[in-house]
């Protein structure tokens, strides 16, 4: 059973059809990403996941549920969790409050010290635990985001373009934390444009083109089809070299 499945999803804003008939299905423990031109739906399909937005027709499951008339913290109290682009962490405290924010409701006081220790560790941010993380790098900054999401083990993590901004290494040092998170069991979900990230860490890829599904398969399926190549390859290719 897929663990998330849109069903002919739509959503309309006015006269605009953003999202147009999306099926998507997750596997358990699937690292999918969601690529396509700017303007291609991906953020609004985010959204809907998340519950930001209603659908306009269709229907959203979640490990079973339908959380289609969900609020974004009834999916996220059934194992949903999201690191936006701009990161939200609290600027004026440490590496380490940011983390016991995220945490301190949920693990024993007793716990709650070696949770912190290993998600630094896991983060590349124990040496940082004490800086203020407003004073951390831009690519620092996302990592202690994902670390704020992934600190209560959701079983689904939205990635919206998690490497926007890094460098080819931080980018690389952050698909090797999916890859980890993925193989304890965790599936993600991300919207990405960086093909390197989407090489490194994805099993499935659904491209979006016109709030429609273009076209679905592995990343050597998807590098390969010529299709994709002409709406959105090609753009990413000019961008690079740009
Ligand atoms: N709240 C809204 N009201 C009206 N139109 C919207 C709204 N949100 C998005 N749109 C429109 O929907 C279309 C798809 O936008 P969306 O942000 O989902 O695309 P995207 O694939 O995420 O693009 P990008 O890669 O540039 O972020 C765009 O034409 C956008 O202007």
């Amino acid at each position: 059973m897929a663990i998330l499945e849109t069903r002919a999803l739509n959503k309309r804003f006015g006269g605009l059809h953003v999202t147009n008939n999306v099926d998507l299905a997750l596997e358990p423990g699937e690292v999918h990403c969601l690529i396509g031109p700017n303007g291609a739906g991906k953020s609004t399909l985010f959204r809907l996941v998340l519950g930001e937005h209603l659908p306009s027709s269709g229907q959203i499951l979640f490990d079973g549920e339908d959380i289609t008339a969900f609020k974004p913290f009834q999916r996220i109290r059934r194992g949903m969790s999201v690191k936006f682009q701009v990161p939200g962490i609290f600027k004026a405290l440490s590496v380490r409050q940011n983390l016991e924010i995220a945490m301190q409701h949920h693990y024993e006081p007793a716990h709650l010290v070696a949770e912190i220790g290993r998600l630094l560790d896991f983060l590349k941010l124990a040496p940082d635990a004490d800086r203020l993380a407003g004073n951390l790098s831009h690519g620092q900054k996302q990592w202690l985001e994902i670390g704020m999401a992934v600190s209560l083990k959701p079983k689904l993590l939205l990635l919206d373009e998690p490497t926007a901004g890094m460098s080819p290494e931080e980018t690389h040092a952050t698909g090797e934390m999916v890859q980890r998170l993925n193989a304890d069991g965790m599936t993600v979900l991300a919207v990405e444009h960086d093909m390197a990230f989407v090489r490194q860490v994805a099993q499935k890829v659904t491209v979006l083109h016109l709030g429609q599904v273009f076209a679905q398969g592995t990343v050597d399926e998807i590098v390969a089809d010529e299709r994709v190549a002409a709406i959105y390859l090609g753009q990413v290719a000019e961008t690079a070299h740009a």
